[in-house]
Parts: C-alpha cells; structure tokens; sequence
C-alpha cells in the first residue's frame, strides 16, 4: 500500500482487565501498519482495570512510542460506548478504527477495511460475521444464539440494512463518527447497533468485510445479563423513535 502523509488511522482500543492481550493485539497492530505502510496511533481507553492493564499499556508505550500508543485511562468502569467516545474526542486521525482489545478482532482484517473504504470510498467499513466469508471461533452455543437472536430482532424490527449490526470491529471517516455519536443516546453494548441506525438516517454509506471473530483465550466477556437487557431496551427505544 503506498504512503499517504494526509491519512491517519486512530485505532480505539477500550481495555478492561487486558493486561494479557494488550500486548499481543499490540504487536499485531504495529506490525500490520508498519508493514503496509500506514500512519497511526493506538488509543487506549482503560477504565482503571484491577488487573493492572494501565501498568503493562505504559511499558507498551515505552516500547513503541508516545506518537503510536497513546494512554486515555479512566478512573472507573464508566462501560464500552461512553470509551468509545473519549476515544473520539482524544484521536488525531482522520479515519477511526473501533475494535476489541481481547483478539477477537484480527488486525489483519485492518487493511482489507481500509482498501474497500478506498474503492468506493465509503463512510463506514463493518467488519461482519454473518456474510460469506465471516464466521464465529469458539463460541458455546448460548453466546452463539444470543448474537444470531440480538442480530435476528434488530433485522426485524430495524431493516438496518447491515448483517450484522452487533459487531465492532468497524471503520469510519472521523467526521462521520463524530456526526453519528452525537445523535447517538445508548451507552452500553447497544451502542454499536445504534451506531449503524443513525448512520442509515443520515444517508452515510456503509460496506461490509467479511472477519471470523475468534472468541478471547484470556480474561472473561463482560457480556452478562444486564448488558442484554439494555440492549433489549436500546432495540425497543430505537424501535418506538426512529
Ligand atoms: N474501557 C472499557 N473497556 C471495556 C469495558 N467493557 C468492555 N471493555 C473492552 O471492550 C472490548 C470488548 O469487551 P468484551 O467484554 O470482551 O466483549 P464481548 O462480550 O466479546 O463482545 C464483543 O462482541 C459483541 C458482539 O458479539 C460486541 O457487541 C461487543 O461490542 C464486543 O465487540 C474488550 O477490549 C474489553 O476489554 C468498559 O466498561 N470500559
């Protein structure tokens, strides 16, 4: 891929209890842009982890560099879109990259995103599961019917128009993102459905790349029962207002 001084990625990375997979996903990351040639940096958004992630993130940085680890810590486990958010607001990129610190999103997949953003030169980029191509790693079959079912109610009752609408793993210009956050109210996991609904309603185009996510080898989800009710309650909101 050849150079462009004028574009720079923004990698989000929310971290909660990570200090095993930071620096994996890490290395990962700085080897795919080192190799293809592109200009970034790697947010990281940690909520005070009690595992010590901010410690290992600080020696990562040290490794790496300030201008390509960049340290937004919390003081608190304030949940997933609201780090979503400071990230925003913290990135010096014109393009955000989201995705989960916990490998289950390759970085691989990182510059088929960005060559599909620049053929049609799309607003979004979303990595899903659920076209030929994508697939699940690992999973039991609880979690495997509880994102068909969240995906399969939000089809229906939403027609987003995306296949898989539960996802994170995604690609915006920086403009778009910041337009769609600021219409978007959900704080928890519903974020990211709501995400691709206020991206409909302002007509943004939007691709899909095919990625297998590989459920984590270290740490625990923090999907639990709460985070499915809110997003059960997010779908019925969007469903009653949009
Ligand atoms: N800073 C911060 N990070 C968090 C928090 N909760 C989770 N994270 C981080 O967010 C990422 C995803 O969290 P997981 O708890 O591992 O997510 P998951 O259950 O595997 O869910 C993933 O798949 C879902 C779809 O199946 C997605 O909806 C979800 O966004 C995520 O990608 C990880 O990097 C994790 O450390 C939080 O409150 N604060």
């Amino acid at each position: 891929m050849a150079a462009n001084t004028q574009t720079k990625y923004s990698v989000l990375l929310p971290t909660y209890n990570e200090r095993e997979n930071l620096p994996i996903i890490t290395w990962l990351l700085t080897k795919t842009f080192a190799e293809n040639n592109i200009d970034y940096e790697i947010i990281i958004i940690d909520d005070n982890s009690p595992d010590g992630t901010l410690e290992v993130a600080k020696q990562l940085q040290a490794v790496y560099g300030e201008d390509h680890i960049v340290l937004r810590p919390r003081s608190g486990k304030l949940g997933l879109g609201t780090a979503y958010i400071y990230g925003i607001e913290n990135a010096t990129g014109n393009f955000i990259i989201i995705m989960d610190a916990d490998m289950s999103h390759h970085p691989k997949a990182i510059p088929e995103f960005i060559k599909k953003q620049k053929e049609g030169n799309y607003d979004i980029v979303t990595g899903s599961r659920y076209i030929n191509g994508g697939g699940v790693y690992g999973w039991d079959l609880r979690r495997k019917l509880t994102s068909r079912g969240a995906n399969f109610i939000a089809d229906f009752l939403l027609r987003p128009g995306v296949s898989d609408l539960t996802g994170s793993f995604r690609l915006y210009k920086k403009h778009v993102l910041q337009q769609i956050i600021k219409a978007t109210v959900s704080k928890g996991y519903v974020f990211q459905m709501e995400m691709m609904i206020r991206a409909r309603q302002f007509g943004f185009s939007v691709a899909e790349v095919p990625i297998t996510f590989v459920d984590r080898v270290y740490g625990e989800s923090k999907l639990g029962v709460g985070e499915i009710i809110g997003y059960l309650k997010g779908l019925w909101m969007l469903f009653t207002s949009v």
